[in-house]
């Protein structure tokens, strides 16, 4: 019996010159079921890993030439926003890992009223996952913080993330996944961005500290506290490669969906 293997999926990557970009072209060299047609970047023409780069400003004659099926976006905001809704022109599904958009953005519902406006006017045309995290660990997390945050009613909570010095927005796109998740699970005051001076911490209010220290892939904590007990809920990336892997995966799940919004928690289900 001949057996007809599934075409792979074509995925064009924009911030293909960037850490993600390029761990996204390496990623998809060691797999069958995605082949990275060409990056796009700002900074460079030429090719990473015998991939072409095409420049990020010609971003709609580089859809018609290549014909992805989906575009895999690491790149910043305001690029971002402009690639899908090119994408959206050109019926071109698009996995978004980008953070750093306006804070609203990432409500639980990111697409909702005050949301992303570009994502949610391209999930009309086409189908659209964004993901701040695309590790499956952070997917268990997020299912944990749920929990947790339930099980202890007036227990302190502050979060605490980690990544590498060049990262430019803060806090972390997940960690303000994890700080959605909280205040749905939960009754809150309000978000505190770091301490000084003389404050006392007030019952209800939820911690967050952002650290930027050496080539750190990415930690997210949760603390959960009272008088007598805490609990930590630590996840780790041990390489940018778990997030590639889960971004590639991600496209292929969402390549010949119909438009919409999906989320990565739909192809960690499956
Ligand atoms: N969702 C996830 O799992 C993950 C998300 N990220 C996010 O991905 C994004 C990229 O992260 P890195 O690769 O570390 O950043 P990076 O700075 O190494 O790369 C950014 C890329 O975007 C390009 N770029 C910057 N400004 C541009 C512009 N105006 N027009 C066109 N291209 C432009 C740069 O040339 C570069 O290729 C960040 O928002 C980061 O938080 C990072 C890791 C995992
Ligand atoms: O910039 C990074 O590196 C990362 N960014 C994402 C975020 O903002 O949450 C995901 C991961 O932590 C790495």
């Amino acid at each position: 019996m001949t057996r007809v293997s599934a075409p792979e999926t074509r995925v064009l990557v924009s911030g293909a010159t960037g850490r993600m970009g390029r761990r996204v072209i390496e990623e998809a060299a060691a797999r069958d079921d995605v082949r990275v047609v060409a990056g796009v970047s700002r900074d460079l023409s030429g090719e990473i890993s015998g991939i072409p780069v095409e420049p990020a400003g010609e971003f709609g004659v580089v859809l018609a030439e290549y014909d992805p099926d989906v575009l895999v976006d690491f790149s910043v905001p305001e690029a971002s926003r402009e690639f899908v809704a090119d994408c959206a022109e050109a019926n071109v599904a698009c996995v978004v890992g980008t953070t750093g958009f306006e804070a609203d953005e990432f409500a639980e519902d990111e697409f909702a009223e005050g949301g992303e406006a570009a994502l949610r006017e391209a999930s009309e045309q086409v189908p659209v996952l964004h993901a701040s995290n695309f590790s499956r660990g952070i997917q268990a997390l997020l299912r944990a913080v749920e929990g947790a945050v339930r099980d202890l009613p007036g227990y302190d909570v502050e979060i605490t993330e980690s990544h590498h010095r060049h990262k430019r927005d803060a806090p972390s796109g997940t960690a303000n996944a994890i700080l959605d998740r909280i205040e749905s699970a939960g009754e809150f005051g309000g978000r505190v961005h770091g301490r000084e001076g003389e404050s006392l911490r007030e019952s209800g209010e939820i911690g967050v500290h952002a650290r930027r220290a050496g080539g750190i892939r990415g930690e997210h904590e949760l603390l959960l506290a009272n008088e007598h007990e805490e609990l930590r809920l630590t996840h780790r990336a041990g390489s940018r490669a778990v997030f590639a892997d889960g971004a590639l995966d991600a496209a292929v799940w969402l390549a010949g969906r119909g438009a919409g919004r999906y989320d990565f928690s739909e192809v960690v289900a499956e």
